[in-house]
């Protein structure tokens, strides 16, 4: 098995950098769905020509490589020990050479080990099966979506659905419930596998796995077919969106697989994977342990660009009417059609903020500074090593490389904002911050510090990882290194950054629109449908 390491780090390499093609076949196909005009449509061109970039540079989709999970199949009599060491190597090899970020954190001291390797990380589930090959499958889920996963025990009351009963039908609502919860934070459109029956854990493994089917394929299972069927169908009314930013396509994929229960316990596992849905595989020789096989049809020659129009910043809102509906103009900027391009300088005034309104595409150049959970919470009871008076905040983890050089952005896309809501609304107001860079909205509590303050939220696109490297010029400083990569402070020199404006400061929130909008759709499927 001489060959073994190199072929798993191949395989990561892959998983990280190259989107398959069943999964580019079907953001494409939501992209035929959308009206390209539309802050979806927007998003998903920002996507799909973040995929061909990730291609093309071998760099990471999107910075949050996740937790590495590996399923292997081996015959009988092969060396597992042998395998994990293998495994554990290529892991940290392909973090050194920036394919995978470092996301292994003590629990308790939150010290990051720097090379993904760490108690329970990466996952590794070995079984033994009677074929020759040694088949092995890996999945990258990020944090975002795995934080929207979702398990319910049956009979249970849902928001919006009424009861939910031990049957199919139960099991309708719990997975239509499981993409309205969901909303934009796990970077819709997203994929979801399902896993009915099972006890806790079991149940949430055997949803995992239902990731590792093929999009297209079909279920055995004429009640499970029908269900995927629908929810599929049906998702997509819930008006999410691409990046909860309203719209035709919120699903892309739904894969349900059952297994027994105990009498006491029904419950349903639903696991959510954002559009950047990384996974793949390889049958491994096993004496020389090169790869035989690739298991999911590869992305290279399946583009996702329709090769019209270019992602933001453009002035694509501009160009419809219809996208612009319900925004108003304000201030100045390039207005057309009622949503406008606008270009601003950190540090930004408070005047300029104010002028801003939800629809807005803001486009930055200057420096901004990352920051997220470690920094958030720091900076409640501690004064911020630079000056933020004026400064723009950008929750992301990036991945980073050091030369002699000094660093480089190898992957930097936003990161789920709602984790700091208890903290945005005070560190705003304490150091002068004039807008917050992230994905999936914030709630209240920032709404009225953005309104009493002068300050904006932007929704930058998530996952769009290599979208936005580009637009990072230099990386000016680090502070706080003691955090581990993700979650220092990078100090950043960007041109052309471009994310649209979706909490204003005059009490506007795309959001909480689109949730109230969502939460009004779900209703409609409250009656019985699989009796
Ligand atoms: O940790 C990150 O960079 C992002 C995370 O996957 C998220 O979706 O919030
Ligand atoms: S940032 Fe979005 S695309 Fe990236 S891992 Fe998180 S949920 Fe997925």
């Amino acid at each position: 098995m001489q060959q073994f390491e190199d072929s798993i780090y191949n395989l990561i390499v892959e998983t990280s950098t190259n989107l398959p093609g069943d999964v580019r076949r079907a953001v494409a196909k939501g992209r035929a769905l959308e009206d390209r005009a539309t802050r979806s449509g927007l998003a998903l061109a920002t996507i799909a020509q973040n995929i061909g970039m990730a291609e093309q540079q071998a760099s990471p989709i999107c910075q949050d490589t996740g937790m590495p999970t590996f399923i292997i199949h081996t015959p009988v009599g092969i060396n597992q020990i042998e395998m994990k060491k293998d495994i554990f190597s290529a892991v940290q090899r392909a973090t050194k050479n920036g394919k995978l970020r470092p996301n292994s954190v003590d629990s308790l001291t939150g010290e990051n080990s720097g090379d993904n390797l760490g108690a329970g990380t990466p996952v590794i589930h070995f079984e033994q099966w009677e074929e020759e090959g040694i088949d092995v499958r890996l999945i990258l889920k990020g944090g975002g979506c795995e934080n929207k996963n979702i398990q319910y025990s049956l009979p249970a009351e849902l928001e919006g659905l009424g009861k939910a009963g031990r049957d199919l039908d139960g099991i309708r609502k719990c997975i239509l419930h499981a993409v309205y919860q969901a909303q934009g934070q796990g970077c819709s459109a997203g994929f979801i596998g399902v896993g009915i029956g099972g006890d806790r854990t079991t149940g949430y493994e055997l949803a995992k796995k239902q990731l590792f089917r093929k999009v297209d394929d079909v279920n055995p299972l004429e009640d499970l077919q029908k269900l995927e069927d629908y929810i599929l169908e049906n998702a997509n009314k819930l008006g999410i969106g691409t990046m909860g930013f309203g719209g035709e396509v919120t699903l892309l994929g739904c894969k349900v697989g059952v297994m027994n229960r105990l009498p006491a316990s029904f419950f349903v596992s639903v696991a959510y994977n954002c559009w950047a849905f990384r996974r793949q595989g390889v049958l491994v020789d096993p004496t020389t342990g090169g790869i035989t096989e690739w298991l999911y049809e590869s992305g290279t020659g399946i583009s996702v660009e329709d090769g019209t129009e270019a992602a933001i910043p453009v002035a694509a809102l501009s160009e419809s009417s219809e996208a612009g509906s319900g925004l108003e103009n304000a201030g100045s900027g390039t207005a057309t059609g009622g949503s406008r391009e606008v270009r601003l300088t950190t540090p930004i005034s408070e005047e300029d903020v104010r002028s801003l309104r939800v629809g807005d595409v803001v486009i930055l150049s200057g420096e901004m500074h990352t920051g997220r959970d470690a920094l958030h919470k720091y900076l409640m009871d501690h004064e911020a090593p630079v000056d933020l008076d004026g400064a723009v905040i950008y929750h992301c983890g990036p991945v980073m490389l050091k030369d002699e050089e000094g660093w480089h952005v190898k992957a930097a896309g936003p990161t789920t904002s709602i984790r700091e809501e208890p903290y945005q609304g005070d560190i705003l107001k304490k150091f002068g911050i004039r807008a917050v860079i992230g994905k999936g909205g914030m709630g209240a509590k920032t709404l009225k510090a953005l309104q009493e303050h002068g300050g904006v939220y932007l929704n930058a696109i998530g996952g769009a990882a290599q979208y936005y490297a580009e637009c990072i010029k230099k990386v000016n400083a680090v502070d706080f290194m003691e955090f581990g990569i993700p979650e220092a402070m990078w100090h950043l020199q960007v041109d052309g950054f471009a994310a649209i404006v979706t909490m204003d400061a005059h009490g506007n929130s795309l959001h909480a629109d689109v949730e109230k909008d969502s939460a009004a759709k779900l209703a409609q499927f409250r009656e019985p449908v699989f009796q």
